[in-house]
């Protein structure tokens, strides 16, 4: 991986994002740039810089020295730009027409500069206002399998994984995900931030000793199985897309991890996204998780049987027993960051945005209905129909 240290760090400003830019040699001399810092995630800063004269643009996205959403109170390693930066690098080899193009990366300033994907729409957005994403699904179901099959012992050299996984030791912001996921919503946490009419609602789930033993089971998972490079964080809001195009961005908290971890974080963002909708308007979401996993399956069986690296691979039964236990893992992921997006420390546009209480509070509790059936009956959902069922046995 090529990564540069070139400069002290200090974060950059629009002013100075210009300048390195300029220096970078990333525009024409003269050229007439606008800079905007547009970061709306919850940890970075993004600059975006475009040239008036032709309207091309780069992005230069730097990480802070602590978490931005809750401020200096809590630092965070700026390692997770090099993570970001050889993620994406990682995963273009494999599925380049899903990632933006890294055009560089420093590690001191813990910068990296990437294509400008402006001509898409962050896809938690574009749901929101009820846009359908046709190819969204085929993409991200594709991306996953290809990703998830190439990292792992099956589909690359056994010694090389082990040296890329290396790449990828990622314990701060895994440490994020175990507290912000799997643990502090389950448990009466300051982190957790929730209306106190949901109150008898929350602290139902905090007494569930059935529930909390299966999140257990899943958060060992999570901490335990080092099975594929993931994304980490794959959400709606780091995925852009358009009715053609779709282009994953923010692997900070790629590490590797249990092959279902990054389909359960999509499925539940879908399912947050449906939870907002009317009944009329949620089938397209449904639809897309079948044809996730209906994609992921089929490319990922397919990459098995003609191309994996493993003598064990053609055992009758062994890829059925991977793929059954993935959908396992997978549903009761989704359940998680259900939860956790309902409850948690970082929540979501599409139930917050709820504009009257009485609907955002009604489609909470329905979030926190699902959330806890998707986790504790995650083995007996035999199928992605299992999340319409269990969508509607939880409205009320
Ligand atoms: N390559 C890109 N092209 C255009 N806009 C981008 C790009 N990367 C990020 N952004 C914008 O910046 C926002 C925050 O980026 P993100 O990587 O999600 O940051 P964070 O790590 O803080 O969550 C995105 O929602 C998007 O609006
Ligand atoms: C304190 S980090 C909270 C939350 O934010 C991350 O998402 P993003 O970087 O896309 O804003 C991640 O989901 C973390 O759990």
């Amino acid at each position: 991986m090529t990564i540069v240290q070139s400069a002290v760090y200090e974060p950059l400003t629009e002013q100075k994002a210009t300048a390195l830019a300029v220096r970078l040699g990333l525009f024409r001399d003269g050229a007439p740039l606008l800079c905007r810092e547009i970061g709306d995630g919850n940890l970075n800063l993004v600059f975006h810089i475009v040239d008036q004269a032709t309207k091309q643009g780069v992005i230069i996205k730097q990480a802070l020295p602590y978490a931005k959403v809750v401020g200096e109170s809590w630092p965070l390693t700026l390692k997770r730009a090099v993570i970001e930066s050889n993620a994406l690098r990682t995963f273009a080899s494999y599925v380049p027409q899903y990632v933006p193009k890294v055009y560089y990366s420093d590690e001191s300033l813990a910068i990296t500069v990437m294509e400008d994907l402006s001509r898409l729409q962050i896809a938690r957005k574009g749901l929101i206002e009820g846009k359908t994403y046709p190819l969204l699904s085929r993409h991200i179901g594709e991306f996953i399998a290809k990703t998830a099959f190439y990292t792992s012992d099956f589909g690359m050299n056994q010694q090389e994984k082990k040296k890329l996984a290396q790449n990828f030791v990622n314990p701060e912001l895994c440490k994020i995900t175990e507290d912000l996921v799997f643990t502090d919503p389950f448990f009466d946490h300051d982190t957790n931030n929730f209306e106190d009419e949901l109150r008898p609602d929350v602290e139902a789930l905090w007494q569930d000793d059935r529930l909390h033993l299966e999140t257990a089971k899943l958060k060992r998972k999570f901490l335990t199985e080092a099975d594929v490079l993931l994304h980490g964080d794959l959400h709606t809001g780091s995925i852009f897309a358009s009715d053609d195009e779709t282009k994953v961005i923010d692997p900070e908290f790629a590490f590797y991890g249990p092959i279902g971890f990054d389909l359960g974080q999509f499925f539940a963002n879908l399912l947050l996204n449906a939870l907002s909708r009317s009944e009329a308007e949620r089938q397209p979401l449904f639809v897309h998780i079948d044809s996730t996993w209906r994609v992921f399956t089929s490319i990922f069986a397919e990459l098995w049987q003609t191309e994996s690296v493993e003598t064990y691979a053609a055992t009758p039964g062994l890829l059925d027993e991977v793929l059954r236990q993935a959908f396992i893992d997978t549903v009761g992921f989704a359940g998680c960051e259900v939860i956790r997006r309902t409850i948690g420390l970082a929540h979501v546009a599409d139930l917050d945005g709820i504009e009257q209480k009485v609907e955002r509070l009604a489609a909470k509790r329905h979030a926190l209905r699902l959330g806890r059936r998707l986790i504790v009956e995650r083995a007996e959902l035999a199928g992605t129909d299992g999340f319409r069922r269990l969508f509607v046995e939880t409205e009320r």
